[in-house]
């Protein structure tokens, strides 16, 4: 099975991709989109995508991706602890530290410690926490973000920079093909947006509360082309072969406007 992601190699996304998909021939990409374009063009089988942070919340780009591409579907998921350290040549003092090269998502969850040990340093976003390591090779005075894995000819952070040490990005891995959904879930995913009409949100999250269904997850954001109207993302707890699953899905249907399976895992 081909297995698209963020890479390069070492990125929080491959090491997702190896839980995920253990025995698969890995296709490593430049960003979350080439990752989707991949199975969109049936080069790969399927992608992996992070999809929530505990400490930045939604990685809206994957949401707003799973949501637009018809085709695609969530099948499997997947919680990635995430230990971020900063890593810098071997020996050079962390006062010298000019520039930061990271993703925007793991420079985001290190803002603490990053201000207050490296308030003279740059930050510069790159394609992935991994990528930024090949960036660095180039300098002498810069540091990256990224996971804990020993790396020749650099020193690791003694600990975890993050702004809160528990830390857990939410992965999930999408298929082309709704006949790829399991039979069987324990957590079912959508999006949909709401009728213009008072207590429209609340009679969608009925239906979810008329058939004893735990929500897990809702989201909200913008419709890009029409403001001041919202799609809802949903996950809730449910076995997506269960008839008070089914129905619940099927009057969410009829309620609601744009409504997607996103998925069940
Ligand atoms: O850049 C990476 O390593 C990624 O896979 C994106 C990311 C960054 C920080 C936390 C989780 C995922």
């Amino acid at each position: 099975m081909k297995t698209a992601y963020l890479g390069p190699e070492g990125s929080y996304s491959s090491l997702a991709a190896r839980k995920l998909c253990p025995t698969a021939e890995y296709l490593p990409r430049k960003s979350f989109y080439a990752a989707v374009s991949c199975v969109l063009a049936c080069e790969a089988d399927c992608a992996v995508l992070p999809v929530e942070n505990t400490l930045q919340g939604a990685v809206a780009q994957n949401l707003d991706l799973l949501y637009a591409s018809a085709e695609l579907f969530a099948v499997k998921e997947y919680l990635l602890q995430i230990d971020h350290r900063l890593i810098f040549r071997r020996g050079v003092n962390l006062s010298r530290i000019e520039r930061v090269f990271s993703h925007e998502q793991a420079i985001l969850q290190c803002g603490k410690f990053l201000s207050e040990n490296l308030p003279q340093a740059k930050i510069v976003y790159t394609d992935s926490t991994a990528e930024s390591l090949s960036v660095m090779q180039k300098e002498t005075d810069a540091g990256i973000v990224g996971a804990h894995m020993a790396r020749e000819g650099y020193e690791l952070s003694a600990e975890n920079i993050a702004d809160e040490k528990k830390n857990f990005t939410h992965f999930l891995l999408v298929k082309r093909g709704e006949e790829h959904l399991p039979v069987h879930s324990g957590r079912v995913y959508f999006a949909a947006s709401c009728p213009h009409e008072p207590g429209a949100l609340l009679k969608m999250l009925q239906i979810l509360a008329v058939y004893d269904l735990n929500m897990t997850k809702i989201e909200s954001r913008p419709k890009k082309d029409s403001p001041g109207e919202y799609n809802f993302f949903i996950e809730f707890e449910g076995d997506i072969a269960a008839n008070g699953v089914r129905a619940a899905l099927s009057r969410l249907q009829e309620y609601t406007k744009n409504f997607k399976l996103l998925g069940c895992y």
